[in-house]
């Protein structure tokens, strides 16, 4: 579905944000990115949605529609003040069909009754609802998850870790999840790469070999994430 072959990405002042990096998924695969801070996490995934268009290196994506190739969230919902829940999840798209299309996101996100309400009255978790809805507009064939769930409190971020289990599940859409959330890649991802280094490389690659939904706190995964703490350097022995 998504080939990233030998992809760097140098800025104008010649520090690169991340170098020779090589990735694929297949169709319906989640696969999560790993990485401490500054290791060009953000930048490949501008990269990979075309908002950023300066890499080198080879990306192929095989869509059936590629004009809707890609859907994209960010840690903020990044919500328009002046326009209510549905408007936003429509913002950009022709008018005609916007509401209808709208109140079917909105009820897969858990928002019902919430169409007419404005980002003010929302709370962190219900605006990130929205911005979950807002980047399934469209149907699009890959998501692009830049840490989704990192502004929020350690139960709004379960709650919404299973409503995206629940829309990887039904939609099988292909997925690229960056966290910095090392349980939160187990308990959503069939694959964790790792990237390391400034400019940050792919280091290495995890599979996570248990169906879901998976239980949290699973010893496997418990495994899995002392594996992955000591790739990041952050186990004493
Ligand atoms: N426009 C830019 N010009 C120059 N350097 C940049 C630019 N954007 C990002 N960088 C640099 O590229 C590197 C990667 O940045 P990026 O934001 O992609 O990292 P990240 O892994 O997403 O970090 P974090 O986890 O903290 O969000 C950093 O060293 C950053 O300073």
């Amino acid at each position: 579905m998504l080939a990233v072959n030998q992809v760097s990405r140098v800025f104008q002042n010649g520090k690169a944000g991340f170098k020779n990096v090589n990735i694929r998924l297949t169709e319906g695969e989640v696969v999560g990115v790993l990485g401490t801070s500054g290791c060009g996490k953000s930048t490949l995934l501008r990269v990979l949605s075309g908002l950023d268009l300066n890499y080198k290196g080879d990306i192929e994506t095989n869509v059936s529609n590629p004009e809707h190739a890609f859907g994209m969230m960010f840690q903020e919902p990044r919500l328009m003040p002046w326009l209510s829940v549905w408007e936003n999840i429509t913002f950009g798209v022709a008018k005609k069909q916007n509401r209808e299309q709208a109140l079917d996101l909105i009820q897969t996100v858990g928002l019902d009754g919430f169409e007419d309400h404005y980002p003010k009255d929302l709370s962190g978790g219900m605006a990130q609802r929205v911005a979950i809805a807002r980047s399934l507009l469209n149907r699009p064939e890959i998501l692009l998850l830049d840490e989704p769930l990192s502004a929020l409190d350690a139960f709004t971020k379960m709650q919404l870790q299973d409503l995206l289990l629940s829309i990887f599940e039904k939609h099988h859409t292909t997925t690229l999840l960056v966290t910095h959330d090392i349980d939160e890649a187990l308990y959503l991802c069939d694959r964790i790469v790792i990237m390391r280094g400034q400019p940050g490389g792919i280091q290495s690659e995890i599979s996570i070999d248990t169906p879901k939904p998976r239980r949290r706190g699973d010893a496997y995964l418990a495994n899995l994430k002392e594996d992955i703490l000591q790739e990041l350097d952050f186990t004493r022995v």
